[in-house]
């Protein structure tokens, strides 16, 4: 049988990298700031915190989805990378300015807020893994946090005490298990497997797995920077 350089890669790259990082990926998907929002028992000071913090983070996500874009070797690349800039810009960065003016945090103690270095950490390194790497090495970067939070919402939604009226965090629970944002989060697992299909070899698979873990645990940070209120 002649060897290609695909055969090596899984149907579905993102499964393959969330099970070989299953420690870095369950720390982030089930960390006790999720838990705390699920059981609405997470402190509002946390989550108010967490949330400036989230705006700031999106702010620079849209910038990695714009070299993901200016990385783009065709149209159908170019496109895939819109896809993702687009739902942070029209849809999550809008709904994100909503539910902060709901915790009375104004549109301008966003944009004047300091950067924790939990939130500098993380975007500074998927911008750098972006710009030394090429599209695939990016998009596995920005994987966990699309596809996490899509896991996130939805594992949540399933539970009777996240929907309840007096959980308070029942509208970000809502915006991440819409249909939505589980479309966005399809769209990422397809656009990762359309690019491993083109580019993804056995000798490569490692680095990715390191990317991916590395961007698992700074999500997981990140929540720690909301819970412990650090700046
Ligand atoms: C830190 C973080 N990670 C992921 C997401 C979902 N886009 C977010 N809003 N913030």
């Amino acid at each position: 049988m002649p060897t290609s350089p695909h055969a090596d890669h899984s149907p579905d790259l993102f499964d393959r990298l969330a099970r070989d990082g299953a420690a870095e990926w369950a720390r982030y998907v089930d960390h006790p700031f999720v838990r705390g929002m699920g059981d609405g028992s997470l402190p509002e000071a946390a989550f108010r915190h967490y949330l400036v913090q989230d705006y700031l983070f999106l702010t620079h996500f849209a910038r990695a989805y714009a070299l993901a874009i200016y990385k783009g070797r065709n149209l159908a690349e170019m496109r895939a990378a819109l896809t993702g800039l687009k739902a942070i810009l029209d849809v999550e960065m809008d709904l994100h300015v909503g539910l902060c003016a709901g915790w009375g945090v104004a549109p301008e103690e966003l944009e004047r807020a300091p950067e924790a270095k939990a939130t500098m950490a993380y975007t500074r390194y998927v911008l750098e893994t972006g710009l030394r790497g090429d599209l695939l090495d990016l998009h596995v970067a920005l994987a966990p946090c699309v596809i996490g939070y899509a896991e996130i919402g939805k594992t949540l939604a399933a539970r009777a005490d996240a929907q309840a009226a007096s959980n308070p965090y029942r509208v970000w629970i809502a915006e991440y298990s819409s249909d939505a944002y589980q479309a966005v989060a399809t769209a990422a697992r397809q656009n990762l497997d359309r690019l491993a299909a083109d580019s993804l070899t056995a000798s490569r698979y490692p680095r990715l797995l390191t990317i991916f873990q590395q961007a698992s645990r700074l999500e997981a940070d990140f929540w720690d920077m909301g819970l412990t209120l650090a700046d």
